[in-house]
């Protein structure tokens, strides 16, 4: 999987060069660039952001710079790339889209600013290329950043090769599939605080230990996260 992120603040990204994901990218499992949306500008100000069309409070992004953007970035592209961009006004990102996206081979992601892209960037752009408008959940962030960061380690932990077990990644809350959250785990000491590990789980008993977790997941399912619930057989 390779990704193009543009952005007005690349520094956002250097985390990216740490822990697994930065150990994927020196592995060649997978690779990014980050560009600085000005670096699309013509202007001594390097101007990205104007008033609303229709008035309203704070700034649009222009789409000049992102047009011509995508443009440079298409045309160095190997294959046709999937446009992600991060808004709030998106269709949830899911563990199920993060396995969709970890397969595709070239992402660009678009970090929007201020009230947002100029909604004719993903209009025209769609015209060229899939677009993904994506929401990571129901609150607002300053910037599309903070999002793609946290879609670029859902997606990249899924890439083959990345995560040393794959098993691992099989029961894990959305685990596509079961869909539930995942059960309470514990480790050594046995004993904590006066808190002790369940006993079934030091019971070596296989069969138990599995029912067990799936009762546990299904509980925590049905308190936190009712609407991950299968539908009832009636
Ligand atoms: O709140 C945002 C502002 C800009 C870009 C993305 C977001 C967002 C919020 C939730 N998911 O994405």
């Amino acid at each position: 999987m390779y990704a193009d992120i543009v952005t007005i603040f690349p520094d956002y990204f250097a985390p990216l060069d740490l822990s697994l994901v930065g150990k994927a990218r020196r592995a060649g499992l997978v690779d990014w660039r980050v560009h600085d949306l000005r670096d699309w500008t013509h202007d001594r100000h390097r101007t990205v952001d104007d008033t609303p069309y229709g008035g309203g409070a704070g700034m649009v992004m222009k789409p000049e710079p992102w047009g011509e953007a995508l443009d440079q970035l298409l045309a160095e592209a190997w294959s046709t790339p999937t446009l992600v961009i991060p808004t709030p006004a998106g269709v949830p990102f899911t563990q199920a889209m993060a396995h969709e996206l970890a397969a595709a081979p070239h992402l660009m992601f678009a970090c929007g600013r201020y009230e947002g892209i100029d909604a004719r960037v993903a209009e025209h752009a769609a015209s060229r290329m899939p677009v993904r408008e994506v929401s990571i959940g129901d609150y607002v962030l300053n910037g599309g950043e903070v999002a793609v960061l946290a879609m670029m380690e859902a997606i990249v932990r899924l890439v083959p090769g990345v995560v040393g077990n794959p098993e691992s990644l099989v029961e894990e809350s959305h685990a596509v599939g079961s869909g539930l959250l995942e059960y309470p785990s514990y480790t050594k000491p046995m004993h904590w605080r006066g808190l002790d590990v369940p006993a079934v789980l030091l019971s070596g008993d296989h069969g138990r230990v599995d029912a067990w977790r799936a009762a546990r997941s299904l509980e925590r399912t049905a308190a936190r996260r009712p609407d991950l619930l299968p539908p009832t057989q009636d």
